[in-house]
């Protein structure tokens, strides 16, 4: 037993054990306090981690779209997107759509579905009936409008059909018939260019014709849209073009973790947009973009009284001065980077792919040759009219856009609970609606779908009565959301094509090789570049 002993102690140092004991218990007690706070704080991590991956996993099991066939040969985690990535755009979705039941199928994006539409009946009801209760997805939308601004293609809902009101005369027949003109100058700079380059009739020269012809719609949109004049077919520096290269000229596949924040974008929607807003943040050329098309509008305005200029910002901001329910600047401003956007690289890459087509097929370019020459021997300016008077030339357009849409697919949300061919569609599932597989489709275009036959257009019975519906051609979609850019696109790609058809002969550079087609929004040839081996055409 331990004897007690009574010790005298100075009273301070009994203070200062006292508060040393009470400092050293104060410590025990906040040690112990902080390491639970932190095992707190580590467990809400955790569960704030966890909890979006266990309901994830729980949906991947559970969700009702499982009743819908899927695609085989998805990877756990990767699902099929590493296989997808393997081949050209759209091999493998036309591969499942034509073994899988014709409607509806699935395929796996990571641990969530998404879901193909291939159905007309479904198609009409997401694009048409419907289509506000399918807006784009929220990952999409948050994406684009940090590059363009909220004009057109992300506005949704009200939005949406007040812009589109704005928007919808300047995109007139009668308005693209008096823009049409100016489609020739930058046409022509372009087959001078070429006329240099290429000395005779009997020599060939080998060409990168996609940097060209995007030079070229560059300059037509420019022109056309707002009247600026980029002229990059001569200048290639100027600062808007530039700025536009910067922001849009990517030509290669998003990489997997862009894909991967994309398909987690609904449990951890700051993810993304961090990723994305660092790298906005980091991006000086969306503000240059900004100042230069601010300046464009209010030369417009200072313009207006003096000039009659048809030009769509031109026309916009005339038409916005007597509307009810005006445009602000901005809306109007983030109107010039929606057209550069969805209007430039579209056309210039149906144009190099129209022009792949016909090195492949001799046959089609002598004839599409033949009927320009024909009809119009001399060298001028046409018209509108006289442009859509061709019957051959609309055939290969049209053959190109359902072969090579430069969109070969874009994507909608569900924004209720819904049933599409019989099978339940809960609220959040992101739908694909894919060109690049109903153009495809034998049960649409018949047997020789895959093949390059522009007379299918224009013989009598060519196309079967599945392909006349309007979701059977879905280049430029359908509904109150299809491209606004429609007519102007079409008539653009017809005055180029004839301006180099008769003026040029194209041959494949390698003949036979197919050329690889990729995409992240528009689909360009895998490198970024198409050579075309190219002489003067001589009678
Ligand atoms: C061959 C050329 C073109 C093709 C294949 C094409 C295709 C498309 C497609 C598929 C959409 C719908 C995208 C979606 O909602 O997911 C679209 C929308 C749009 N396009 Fe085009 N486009 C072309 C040229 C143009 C041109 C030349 C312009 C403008 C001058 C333009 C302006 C627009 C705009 C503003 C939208 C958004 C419409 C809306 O949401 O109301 N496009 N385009």
């Amino acid at each position: 037993m331990r004897s007690e002993k009574s010790v005298h102690i100075h009273p301070t140092i009994s203070a200062q054990r006292h508060r040393g004991s009470a400092v050293a218990s104060g410590l025990k007690i906040f040690r112990s306090t902080s390491r639970q706070m932190f095992a707190y704080i580590a467990l809400s991590i955790l569960v704030a981690l966890l909890a979006p991956l266990l309901f994830t996993l729980w949906n991947y099991y559970n969700t009702s779209l499982r009743k819908i066939p899927v695609a085989p040969g998805a990877e756990f985690l990767f699902g099929h997107i590493r296989l997808m990535r393997t081949a050209d755009t759209g091999v493998f979705q036309r591969k499942w759509s034509q073994t899988l039941p014709f409607g509806l199928f699935r395929i796996q994006f990571f641990l969530t579905w998404r879901v193909y539409v291939t159905d007309p009946k479904a198609l009409s009801k997401i694009l048409m009936t419907s289509a506000y209760d399918y807006p784009k997805p929220s990952q999409t939308r948050n994406f684009i409008s940090l590059l363009l601004g909220q004009g057109l293609l992300v506005a949704e809902g009200a939005e949406h059909k007040k812009q589109r009101r704005a928007l919808d005369s300047a995109f007139s027949l009668p308005r693209i018939k008096e823009i049409t003109p100016i489609f020739w100058g930058p046409g022509r700079s372009l087959i001078k260019i070429w006329q240099d380059m290429v000395p005779s009739s009997s020599e060939f020269v080998r060409l990168d014709v996609l940097p060209w012809l995007s030079r070229c719609t560059l300059d037509i949109i420019g022109l056309a849209g707002f009247d600026y004049n980029f002229d990059s077919l001569h200048k290639p520096d100027d600062p808007l073009a530039h700025c536009y290269n910067k922001l849009f000229g990517d030509t290669e596949q998003f990489p997997l973790s862009v894909l991967l924040l994309t398909a987690l974008n609904d449990y951890f929607p700051l993810a993304l947009q961090l990723r994305s807003r660092l790298a906005y943040m980091k991006n000086i050329y969306r503000k240059e973009t900004e100042v230069i098309t601010q300046r464009l509008l209010e030369e417009k305005r200072s313009q207006m009284n003096r000039s009659e200029k048809k030009d769509i910002l031109s026309v916009l901001v005339r038409d916005n001065l007597g509307s009810e329910d005006p445009l602000n600047d901005k809306e109007i401003t983030d109107q010039c980077l929606t057209f550069l956007a969805a209007g430039h690289e579209t056309t210039s890459t149906s144009l190099t792919w129209t022009l792949q087509r016909l090195a492949e097929n001799p046959r089609v370019q002598d004839k599409l040759r033949r009927e320009l020459l024909e009809a119009f021997p001399e060298d001028r300016d046409l018209s509108y009219d006289e442009i859509n008077s061709l019957p051959y030339l609309t055939a290969v357009t049209r053959e190109v856009l359902r072969l090579d849409s430069p969109v070969p697919s874009t994507s909608r949300q569900a924004q209720k609970d819904d049933v599409l061919c019989g099978y339940d569609i809960p609220k959040g599932t992101v739908l694909m609606i894919p060109p690049c597989i109903v153009h495809y489709h034998p049960d649409i275009w018949g047997l020789d779908a895959e093949q390059f036959r522009p007379e299918r257009f224009i013989e009598q019975g060519g196309l079967p009565d599945a392909a006349k519906s309007p979701y059977a051609n879905l280049a430029f979609l359908a509904g109150p959301r299809n491209c606004i850019g429609q007519k102007f696109a079409l008539v653009e790609m017809k005055a180029l094509l004839l301006g180099m058809i008769k003026e040029f002969v194209f041959e494949e550079d390698m003949k036979g090789q197919k050329v690889s087609r990729m995409s992240n929004m528009v689909m360009r040839p895998k490198s970024g570049k198409l050579y075309l081996k190219m002489r003067r055409y001589q009678a």
